[in-house]
């Protein structure tokens, strides 16, 4: 099953960033996102959780659905505490008993429970990116859109986030959008790897990576493959 954007346009002042852009997003798929800075990707996300409009563009079947979006930056709730963040877009679908052992649930994961009652304010950069983590599972929207957000996560917690988000696409039948600057890191969870160029917003390359994800650390040769298919690409090149 899949949801598709056809023909996308966006202009800010005069300036095209989006000119004619279609893409599929399948569902149990994670999609990552590789294309140099300005190409227009954070547009596309914004576009696809109707934080922005498009100018034209056939996007009905993505705008029917909830998204989850985890920003570059964590962009919490000042006033609220940790809690009170995550509660806030649990409001009106679940009961309060019910809404508190779903932010337990989800802050355990981040490892953040202890600072529950903390404000943003008390927390590190890296943290508050955990409390924004959090807060999109704990909404579980069918699209997850994240825009590079393992920034300032140390290695181990990024592991058990990576391998829960797979978990999670399986068992939730989600599509998962991510936005990354990092190959290693695309390698290791995309199911599929669409390069951008832009702007305008142009899709030069899409690999379909055909390794299970649980089984990728045994196939080192086809991942330095893969890899070295991506650093050929120019618009991966920018990255590194
Ligand atoms: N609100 C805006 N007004 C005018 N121009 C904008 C606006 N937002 C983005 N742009 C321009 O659109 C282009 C695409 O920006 P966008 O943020 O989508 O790129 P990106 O690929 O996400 O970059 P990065 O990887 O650095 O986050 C850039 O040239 C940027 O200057």
């Amino acid at each position: 099953m899949k949801l598709s954007i056809k023909n996308l346009y966006k202009t800010y002042g005069g300036f095209q960033v989006i000119c004619n852009f279609s893409m599929d997003f399948f569902y149990d798929k994670i999609h990552c996102v590789l294309g140099p800075s300005g190409c227009g990707k954070t547009t596309l996300l914004n576009i696809i959780t109707k934080l922005i409009s498009a100018d034209q563009g056939n996007l009905e079947e993505v705008e029917k659905k909830t998204c989850s979006y985890i920003f570059q930056e964590d962009r919490l709730l000042p006033w609220a505490t940790v809690e009170e963040n995550i509660l806030f877009v649990l409001e009106g679908q679940y009961k309060k008993v019910e809404a508190q052992q779903i932010v337990d649930e989800y802050l355990s994961l981040v490892n953040l429970s202890k600072f529950k009652n903390y404000y943003p304010e008390e927390l590190s950069g890296g943290m508050k990116q955990r409390v924004s983590i959090a807060r999109a599972f704990a909404y579980g929207g069918e699209i997850f859109v994240m825009d590079e957000p393992f920034k300032g996560i140390h290695l181990a917690l990024k592991t058990t986030l990576i391998q829960y988000m797979i978990d999670y696409k399986h068992q939730k039948s989600r599509i998962f959008v991510f936005a990354t600057h990092d190959i290693e890191e695309a390698l290791s969870m995309a199911d599929y790897i669409h390069i951008f160029q832009g702007p305008p917003l142009t899709l030069k390359k899409q690999m379909t990576i055909d390794v299970p994800q649980s089984q990728r650390w045994k196939y080192k040769d086809k991942m330095t493959e893969y890899k070295e298919i991506l650093l050929q690409n120019s618009a991966a090149k920018d990255h590194i």
